[in-house]
């Protein structure tokens, strides 16, 4: 595993150079939101578990939400079953919340909890619905109908936005040194499972959580300006300017809007990140070179 153009001298200044970020993190909880689009190469997500598992060792209680849009998207193609968004989010209706879970909750969440638990860690994989954790309430959205140009309401079907987080599981389970691996999924009042977008499911868990860090890792190197250069740091009035003139869109809209209710909750630090590096988290966390978007007050 080791880089053979590294001497061990280097690989000793190295180590010795990540110890005051070390200290700076250490018992602290860090939510690292891994991207559906950031999973692709299995060595990328290999690394990734393997950095998830360096945390824990290093005394910071990692807590991971995944997404995995594009994993939805293969399977409802596969059965045949259309999908649609508005507003950045998957009409989800009673088919299709049925796939939703299962590719979540069953077969992304179990790969990245045996990546963690190959890499050596005690991953346990669990959605917002478990121990009560998330409970959501309907979305509802509002958007301009192109024809009339009159604001009209969208059912978004089986889509909630969190309302309550209650930490009693997750603090068990960090408590015993365990790494939580979360799919975004809750339960309304009425017990119906409800698709959370995984970006607004991270903010909700972190904010909840009070975590001092909050690592959002997509396929794009942060937040681009118009010309597709990266953004290094954004304010948070900054950031509602360019969703409001458009450079900000799609999947990037909850990202950035998620970045600020977490600062908005307490969260110190909130970053985007080109989750398709090796090594992103670590990188992030134990360099001196941010890679991404910083989003601050
Ligand atoms: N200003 C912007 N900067 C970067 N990406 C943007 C921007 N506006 C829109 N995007 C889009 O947002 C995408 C990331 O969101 P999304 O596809 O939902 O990722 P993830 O699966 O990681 O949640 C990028 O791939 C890009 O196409
Ligand atoms: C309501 C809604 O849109 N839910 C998302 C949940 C997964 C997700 O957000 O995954 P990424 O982070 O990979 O985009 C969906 O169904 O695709």
């Amino acid at each position: 595993m080791t880089d053979q153009h590294i001497s061990p001298l280097d690989q000793a200044r190295i180590l010795s150079e990540a110890l005051p970020h070390m200290q700076e993190y250490d018992e602290e909880t860090i939510v690292i939101k891994y991207g559906g689009h950031a999973m692709g190469a299995e060595d990328t997500a290999k690394a990734f578990a393997r950095d998830i598992v360096l945390l824990e060792q290093t005394a910071i209680n990692p807590v991971v939400v995944h997404g995995g849009g594009p994993q939805i998207a293969t399977m409802l193609k596969r059965l045949g079953i259309q999908s649609e968004f508005a507003a950045g989010l998957r009409i989800t209706d009673a088919a299709t919340i049925e796939i939703v879970e299962m590719v979540l909750a069953g077969s992304v969440n179990k790969q990245i909890v045996g990546y963690i638990n190959e890499a050596g860690g005690k991953a346990v994989g669990l959605s917002g619905k478990d121990g009560n954790m998330v409970k959501a309430s309907k979305t509802t959205r509002t958007m301009v109908d192109p024809d009339s140009n009159i604001e009209k309401a969208v059912d978004l079907g089986f889509v909630g936005d969190p309302e309550k987080v209650d930490l009693t599981l997750l603090n068990q389970l960090i408590g015993y040194e365990l790494i939580p691996v979360l799919a975004p999924l809750a339960t309304s009042q009425d017990g119906q499972t409800l698709n959370i977008n995984a970006d607004t499911f991270a903010g909700a868990i972190a904010g909840a959580l009070k975590a001092k860090r909050l690592l959002l890792l997509t396929d794009v190197p942060g937040v681009l300006d118009k010309s597709k250069k990266l953004i290094p740091d954004l304010s948070i009035k900054e950031a509602r300017k360019l969703i409001a003139d458009g450079t900000i869109s799609g999947g990037m809209i909850p990202k950035v809007e998620t970045c600020i209710y977490a600062l908005e909750q307490g969260v110190q630090g909130v970053v985007i990140i080109d989750g398709k590096t090796q090594h992103a988290v670590l990188l992030e966390l134990f360099t001196n070179q941010g890679t991404g978007t910083l989003i601050h007050k």
